[in-house]
């Protein structure tokens, strides 16, 4: 069964134009003009169940839109959308028992509370019979060790301390699908890799479906076996990562390190009608490029066996520089 099946979705909103001056602002005060910005136009995508997917593009591309449609926060101006069975927006009550939910700049904990009171909130909200919700309780808490923190108010928590705790309470009432939106913004990396394993293990155990907003492409390379790349409203590519990487990456650079002085000319020599690159750090260091169609193997094997080679070091384009030369160009063919 498909977790989200999404055909031809537009979200548009209108605005109020702001004329410019005080003059302007007079007018405005008058007779009101008003704008439509298309914020989701016409996209078309499924995801089946027990899939992680990360859903990526320059601010303003419309990635929260998409997800406070597929939470039943907006409706959509047209289109199809089905999230777990159900309409979202139509049917809210019984949709939104089987999703989770966590936008890393809002909290659904209540601040001034204890944190196992605002679960317990949560429990009646959601209508968790209280043995299951003690059972997913304990493990949840114990995956995260969240131990000690629970009878703490959540203004006390530090940001990664609060997000665990945000994730918990996304999860308490056991959702197939979870809905993240930047999740692990603003945290230092030990954190950031606790969630990324946490939320791996999640969707091995439980087959949980997770549909990821982020702006940390170290999420995406953790995470995702799918990017669905969003531009102006338009989703400009959905394929896996591997794809992405192969039909976007630069190439990838091979760092060796030589045991004795090595002249440039001899590299080259070595590597002629390969259509690799060579260039000299130090006559003991040198780094080869290699187009990404070219097998590193085969360009290894000819610097292998006439080198004295003491260390080697193979670099891939990351994913970052990939979007980033993504966007610099148009369209991009799945
Ligand atoms: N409630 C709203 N009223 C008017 N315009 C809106 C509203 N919400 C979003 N927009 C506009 O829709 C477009 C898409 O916004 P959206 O927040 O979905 O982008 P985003 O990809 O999530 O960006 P970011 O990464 O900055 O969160 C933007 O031009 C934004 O200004």
């Amino acid at each position: 069964m498909l977790a989200i099946d999404v055909e031809l979705l537009q979200k548009r909103f209108v605005v109020q134009k702001n004329r410019e001056g005080l003059a302007g602002a007079f007018k405005d005060l008058f007779k009101r003009e008003y704008r439509e910005v298309k914020a989701v136009k016409d996209i078309t995508f499924q995801i089946p169940q027990g899939e992680i997917c990360g859903y990526i593009g320059e601010n303003g591309a419309g990635k929260s839109t998409t997800i406070k449609m597929l939470t039943g926060i907006l409706v959509p101006t047209s289109g199809r959308l089905v999230v777990n069975g159900y309409v979202p927006f139509k049917e809210r009550e019984a949709f939104v028992k089987g999703i989770g939910v966590v936008f890393g700049q809002r909290s659904q904990l209540w601040w001034d509370i204890g944190v196992v009171e605002s679960f317990n909130l949560l429990r009646k909200v959601y209508r968790v019979p209280p043995q299951d919700f003690k059972r997913r309780l304990d493990e949840l808490v114990e995956r995260l060790q969240l131990g000690e923190l629970l009878s703490r108010p959540v203004r006390k928590l530090s940001l990664g301390q609060r997000m665990r705790c945000e994730l918990v309470a996304s999860l308490l009432h056991n959702p197939s699908i979870l809905f993240l939106d930047e999740p692990t913004i603003g945290l230092d990396i030990v954190v950031k890799t606790e969630i990324r394993e946490f939320l791996k293990q999640l969707n091995r155990d439980h087959g949980t479906t997770i549909l990821l907003t982020t702006h940390d492409l170290q999420d995406i390379e953790a995470l995702c076996s799918r990017v669905i790349m969003l531009d102006d409203g338009t989703i400009i590519y959905d394929g896996s990562l591997e794809l992405l990487k192969a039909n976007w990456s630069k190439g990838r650079e091979i760092h060796f390190h030589f045991g004795a002085p090595t002249a440039l000319a001899a590299l080259e020599q070595l590597t002629s009608g390969l259509g690799v690159q060579w260039r000299l750090d130090h006559e003991l260091s040198a780094v080869m490029w290699l187009p990404s169609e070219i097998n590193v193997s085969g360009a290894l094997a000819r610097v292998v066996g006439a080198a004295d080679i003491r260390d080697i070091k193979i670099v891939e384009t990351n994913t970052d520089e990939i979007v980033r030369e993504i966007y610099k160009t148009e369209k991009v063919a799945p």
